[in-house]
């Protein structure tokens, strides 16, 4: 492997064995952030990936007065919450993609709080210079009341809810609108109810009462949206494969467990095995149509393999696609062109996903500084020899991806 790309190829039978999984980033980062708010208690199996490892960096060093995010959007909108309640003076910035990552509701939601943040360059986006906190008074047993719209990002909730139990008499805030990525609020209610908040979900409605963290244990889980790679490659090897993915739990937190139900119909069973789950292969569906809203983590994953499968796929709830690592939808389009694959959009946001004649025959396909455009084409060596542009970008999430296909037995050269 160099740094500049990595040529994937197939060694050849059905795939077999266990692969390693990271632990969630979005439970991790969850988790540090209450745990900074909660004073202690003890995290096992915190992910190694950059986004956590950076959010730990940053929460550890009280004095920096210039706090980078990097590419880590749960880490520029959660510091950013807890930055303005824990009253720092900061300047809080990213890469030039998180430049152009939009913030605006979440700030504008901290102001209302008492947050004095500004707009150091372009408003409406990173970076944002934090000038410290100050509440005006609050009616005696008032919980302080917001309404945030939930179609741009669920971040920016997940962030404001994690500080509610900061706030003297608690926080109500009122969902306004569609609300995209729906499950990751149920894993910051999760979490925050494991530390011991006081969380009620009344449906467009979130209440955080007064209660104060306390410290807790929590062991995180591996991550789901990481297992979908592992999906997609025994959806996609040859007859016979199957993988084991320890550290998954059938009672999960995360919203891209709903990946189990999505390879029912491309081609995987999934059986819950003592510490994990075992794919296998099974007859895909001809046709399938998904709203992504839920678990928009999964989309690059899903179209990459209905398209060399030859499944009809209409995907809907791509709306948040665009304003991730990359525009999503924009690279997953020029990509799959070069295998001989469409992303069409057609009336009311819905895509359809088709191929004419697949072929992967050493293309080489660029990422976008996008992990998840890495790991959701790498599948595709197993059906021929593929490189793979600045394959580092897996770090975000995943450090150990490429190590853990050489020892499932891709050649990577
Ligand atoms: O809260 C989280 O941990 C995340 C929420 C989702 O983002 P949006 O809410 O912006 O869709 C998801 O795409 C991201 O990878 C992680
Ligand atoms: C969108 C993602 O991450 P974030 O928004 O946290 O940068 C992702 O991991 O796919």
């Amino acid at each position: 492997m160099n740094s500049i790309s990595l040529t994937l190829r197939w060694s050849g039978g059905p795939l077999s064995g266990t692969a390693q999984l990271p632990a969630s980033k979005s439970e991790s980062n969850r988790a540090l952030i209450i745990q900074a708010l909660a004073g202690s208690g003890h995290l096992d199996n915190l992910s190694d990936a950059n986004d956590t490892q950076l959010m730990q960096r940053l929460l550890a060093d009280g004095a920096a007065e210039t706090l980078d995010a990097e590419d880590a959007g749960t880490v520029m909108r959660f510091l950013t919450a807890y930055l303005a309640v824990t009253n720092r003076h900061a300047l809080l910035t990213g890469t030039a993609r998180m430049k152009e990552r939009p913030i605006m509701v979440l700030v504008d939601a901290l102001r209302e709080l008492g947050a004095q943040i500004e707009y150091a360059e372009t408003e409406g986006f990173p970076p944002l210079r934090l000038q410290g906190w100050q509440p005006g008074p609050t009616a005696d047993g008032e919980l302080a009341e917001l309404s945030v719209r939930g179609d741009i990002s669920s971040q920016y909730i997940s962030a404001l809810l994690m500080i509610g139990p900061m706030l003297p008499n608690g926080l109500r805030v009122n969902l306004v609108g569609k609300v995209g990525s729906r499950p990751y609020i149920r894993m910051t209610q999760a979490l925050m109810q494991h530390f011991g908040a006081n969380f009620r979900d009344l449906g467009t409605v979130l209440e955080v009462r007064p209660a104060a963290y306390q410290a807790a244990d929590y062991t995180i889980e591996s991550d789901w949206s990481a297992a979908s790679y592992w999906y997609a490659m025994v959806a996609l090897g040859p007859a016979g494969s199957e993988i084991t993915l320890p550290g998954l739990r059938q009672y999960s937190w995360q919203g891209d467990q709903a990946i189990v139900g999505i390879m029912e119909k491309l081609g995987v069973a999934t059986e819950f095995v003592a510490d994990g789950v075992r794919l296998t292969q099974i007859p895909p569906a001809p046709e399938l149509t998904h709203d992504f809203t839920d678990c928009p983590d999964l989309a690059q994953t899903v179209a990459v393999v209905a398209a060399a499968q030859g499944t009809n796929l209409v995907m809907t709830g791509l709306e948040s696609l665009r304003i991730k690592e990359t525009d999503r939808i924009a690279a997953l389009q020029t990509e799959l062109a070069s295998f001989g694959a469409y992303l069409l959009e057609e009336a009311d946001e819905h895509f359809r996903v088709t191929a004419e004649s697949f072929r992967v025959d050493g293309q080489e396909v660029s990422t976008y500084h996008d992990h998840r455009m890495a790991m959701a084409f790498a599948p595709l060596a197993l059906r021929g020899p593929l490189t793979i542009q600045d394959p580092k970008v897996v770090r975000k999430s995943y450090p150990q991806f490429w190590s853990e296909l050489e020892k499932a037995g891709f050649q990577i050269g």
